[in-house]
């Protein structure tokens, strides 16, 4: 129960709720246990006639009908109460769920990348979703259940020991063991029921891979083996699923089997002892036939809600193994730092956590607000760790990155990504419109600013083109543009930021070499007043920026402007040459 204690704070913010919720449980049960009280009535009244106690047919008509009447009002009392009970503990359940699940989102965010790479995203999923849905059945059905299951037995077993102590004693004798077998049954379903999940998943990883990857499945005709993978992993998931529910198929069963022994004991023992005379009134056998039907229920939930608690339980503590991770990357100051974006890298050093792979050694350059740098290298030389240093995606391991030649670690962290317009190598796309993919970096920009950023970005023309055109919507990832579109609409997204810092990756490798020409000649306008880091493996990217750097294993070998380095040898003017030689080839 302790992971579960995380909740307590919500109990205690819909405390007041909560107490309705007990208050009204307690009145629908008192008003149903009038019932049994009122039916037992109507057959004394009848047995006394039969006894000829009562001689007038008359008193008995009256009798009955006023316990008739008695009846359906206390139902119908007990039934609005019983609404209410489900209205409050449920809708509570709903609140608790709606803020947990607020909580764990809100925590994931301010979490840094490793904790990403560290953790499958389906793993992710799964606790916000599954994890905190038998979380929710904890706060609203176990606890409504539980409070009702209390109500109930204080007051029926009161009530029942009131009117026949021993009956009442052999009467509930069997009820423990119903609560012992349901608990027994709710975990081996719950057992069971996780394989099915797990197959589940499964199945639909596999579904959704092969629905993704059509194209690829059909381009190497392998539609009969897809289609044999798939049935396999179908017909395990079907066994598991007659698994459950061979279980499943015993829980009613044992109930109504528990039922019957308890409705037999009352006949057998209550009989006997009307006949002995230590009952007097026929209708107390009566009324404990319904007592027992009405404790059924409630003694079966105990072994459910037992279970329920259980798995709750495990699914808080995988959330709260979240939410105890703490981000490493945080925010050190709260006072704004306003980021102009003169960037000094000074002897900056950094190793990977998880590959334990040194990406950059010993990394110093300079650049200042206005400028644009271009970083050249081969692939995997450390390119864009730079940029997500600047970012601060990632701590530096050694050394210091400065901005404005203040720390970097110790300037205002929403400041600095408020400053930063990124554009990453893989042009991530949201399953939205064009047009809101654009604003992602604007929230408010006008249409006049998002059709200014597109023409800058040079898509303007090809979103004219789509027949809905700026409302054209992306379907997952992006896939209805092609990727040199994408990435111009993820350039136009960084753009209408208007930030002090324009990240780069490698962002015009899909678009054609005139295309990339318009767009670094917009850039350049645009970019007058702010830094701009390019990212490129094309000379063609690179040349017109103020200062290049060439990395190669994480080490700077060379920097200058395009002239200086074209006329030194190194990786620079061999690139330059190889790439100026494609070009009239
Ligand atoms: N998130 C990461 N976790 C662990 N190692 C990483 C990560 N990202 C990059 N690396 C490693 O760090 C090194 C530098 O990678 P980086 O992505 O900075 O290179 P790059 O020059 O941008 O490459 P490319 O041109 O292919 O994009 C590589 O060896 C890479 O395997």
């Amino acid at each position: 129960m302790r992971a579960l204690r995380h909740l307590n704070k919500y109990f205690l913010k819909y405390k007041f709720r909560l107490l309705t919720g007990i208050f009204i449980t307690i009145i629908a049960r008192i008003f149903a246990i009038a019932v049994p009280k009122f039916v037992g009535d109507s057959v004394d009244v009848v047995a006394q006639y039969i006894n000829k106690d009562i001689t007038d047919i008359a008193i008995v008509k009256t009798g009955l009908i006023t316990n008739i009447l008695l009846i359906l009002g206390s139902v119908l009392i007990a039934a609005f109460f019983t609404f209410l009970m489900r209205q409050t503990f449920i809708v509570v359940s709903r609140y608790i769920e709606f803020d947990l699940k607020n909580e764990v989102f809100a925590h994931y965010e301010v979490l840094s990348l490793n904790f990403y790479k560290k953790n499958r995203t389906g793993d992710l999923m799964n606790r916000i979703s599954e994890d905190v849905s038998k979380v929710r059945m904890y706060v609203g059905p176990a606890l409504m259940y539980s409070v009702n299951t209390v109500t109930l037995f204080v007051v029926v077993i009161g009530y029942m020991i009131s009117i026949a102590p021993e009956l009442t004693l052999y009467t509930v004798t069997p009820l423990p063991i119903l609560s012992i077998s349901i608990y027994k049954l709710s975990v081996a379903i719950h057992k069971r029921s996780t394989i099915v999940q797990v197959f589940l998943s499964k199945l639909t990883t596999f579904t959704q891979e092969s629905f993704s990857g059509i194209s690829v499945i059909k381009a190497y005709g392998i539609e009969s083996q897809t289609l044999k993978n798939f049935t396999e992993l179908s017909n395990q998931s079907k066994e598991k699923n007659i698994n459950l529910v061979k279980v499943q198929a015993l829980f009613f069963p044992l109930m109504v089997l528990l039922i019957g022994i308890s409705n037999t004991l009352v006949i057998y023992i209550g009989g006997q002892q009307f006949i002995d005379g230590t009952i007097q009134d026929l209708g107390v056998i009566v009324e404990f036939i319904i007592f027992v039907n009405m404790l059924t229920w409630p003694v079966a939930t105990v072994g459910w809600v037992t279970s329920i608690v259980q798995q709750a339980e495990a699914s808080q503590l995988r959330i709260n193994e979240f939410l105890s991770q703490e981000p490493e990357i945080t925010n050190s100051t709260h006072t704004k730092t306003p980021i102009i974006g003169n960037i000094i890298f000074d002897k900056v050093s950094f190793t990977y956590d998880d590959t334990n792979i040194t990406a950059l050694k010993d990394v110093s350059f300079e650049i200042n607000c206005g400028q644009t740098i271009a970083i050249i290298g081969k692939t995997g030389s450390g390119k864009s760790t730079i940029l997500d240093l600047i970012g601060r995606l990632y701590d530096v391991s050694r050394g210091e990155i400065k901005i404005d030649n203040t720390p970097i670690s110790t300037c205002n962290l929403t400041n600095l990504r408020e400053s930063i317009g990124y554009v990453p190598q893989d042009a991530f796309l949201f399953s939205d419109s064009i047009k809101n993919n654009i604003k992602f970096g604007k929230e408010n920009a006008t249409d006049e600013e998002i059709i200014e950023a597109a023409k800058n970005a040079v898509v303007h023309e090809n979103i004219e083109g789509f027949s809905k055109g700026y409302n054209t919507v992306l379907g997952e990832r992006g896939i209805t543009l092609s990727g040199g579109q994408k990435q111009r609409v993820s350039i136009a997204r960084a753009i209408i930021k208007e930030p002090s810092i324009l990240l780069f990756d490698d962002c015009l490798s899909a678009v054609d070499t005139e295309t990339e020409e318009q767009i670094l000649n917009n850039l350049h306008k645009i970019s007058k007043n702010k830094t701009t880091f390019i990212v490129s493996h094309r000379i063609s990217t690179a040349r017109n920026a103020d200062k290049i750097i060439i990395l190669e294993e994480g080490k700077i070998t060379q920097q200058g402007t395009h002239n200086q380095l074209i006329d030194t040898e190194g990786y620079y003017k061999d690139l330059y040459l190889k790439q100026l030689s494609e070009k009239e080839i």
